[in-house]
């Protein structure tokens, strides 16, 4: 199966509040972005990675992935999330691949085993597929006043990660049709999709696919590579 990966990189990371873009903030030397496409690259079932770069800094975020030579290019993204990825996945070839797996370069220590789990979902002919963890917390919901009107069952709850695979056709169509609509943004790939009403698949997630949004996630992230120094 042919599969290209787009990695919506273009947010500026304010809830991180670091000097640069998040994407090209450095854990260990190594910016989050090349730490980003080299998991994609590393579990060998991508092809080509497309990058969504802020308009503005698509030198020095195509200076962060030449490593990776013709598997990597970067296209300037958009104003938020789904504007990226649009914009990437509308500079691949149609046809030219048979999958697309969506992957935020926030999530940059994803293990292989994720991105492995995700295509063979795709290979085993799932339409859409996402890495997903059970939920740990109890999860309410809130009214306008901050005051709980719902508990929803945990035990169907989950939280989902990146990459997000799909068929190509099916992740075109889904963006195609909220371009076309006034419906409000998804806040992942997975949720225009199931617009289309679409069955979209959850396959094992890892703990270590975690989303680095705040200075928290970051001190998490640098204390686990520390401790894999140690130990390995
Ligand atoms: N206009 C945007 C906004 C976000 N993203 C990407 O979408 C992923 C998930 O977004 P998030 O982690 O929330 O990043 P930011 O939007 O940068 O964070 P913040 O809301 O704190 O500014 C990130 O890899 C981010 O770069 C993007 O490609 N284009
Ligand atoms: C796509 C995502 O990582 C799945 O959990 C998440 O929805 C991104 O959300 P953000 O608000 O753009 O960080």
């Amino acid at each position: 199966m042919r599969i290209v990966a787009i990695v919506p990189a273009a947010g500026r990371g304010t809830r991180l509040g670091a000097a640069t873009s998040k994407a090209l903030v450095p854990v260990k030397g190594v910016p989050l972005l090349t730490r980003a496409v080299r998991g994609l690259l590393e579990a060998r079932r991508v092809q080509a990675v497309v990058v969504a770069a802020p308009p503005r800094e698509v030198e020095p975020f195509t200076a962060a992935v030449r490593a990776f030579g013709e598997s990597c290019r970067v296209v300037a993204g958009g104003a938020d999330r789904t504007s990226s990825v649009r914009l990437a996945l509308d500079s691949i070839e149609p046809g030219s691949c048979d999958g697309v797996l969506v992957h935020d370069a926030a999530r940059a220590f994803t293990p292989t085993t994720v991105v492995a789990n995700v295509a063979a979902a795709l290979e085993d002919g799932a339409e859409a597929a996402v890495p997903a963890v059970p939920v740990t917390d109890t999860v309410k919901i809130v009214d306008s006043h901050d005051v709980i009107t719902d508990t929803p069952d945990r035990s169907a709850l989950r939280a989902v990660q990146t990459p997000q695979g799909f068929a190509e056709g099916v992740l075109r169509r889904a963006h195609t049709a909220q371009a076309a609509s006034i419906a409000p943004e998804a806040t992942d790939d997975a949720g225009l999709v199931e617009r289309l009403g679409i069955a979209v698949r959850t396959v094992p997630g890892d703990v270590r696919a975690m989303k680095i949004t705040t200075p928290f996630d970051l001190a998490v992230a640098e204390a686990v590579l520390a401790d894999q120094d140690v130990t390995s």
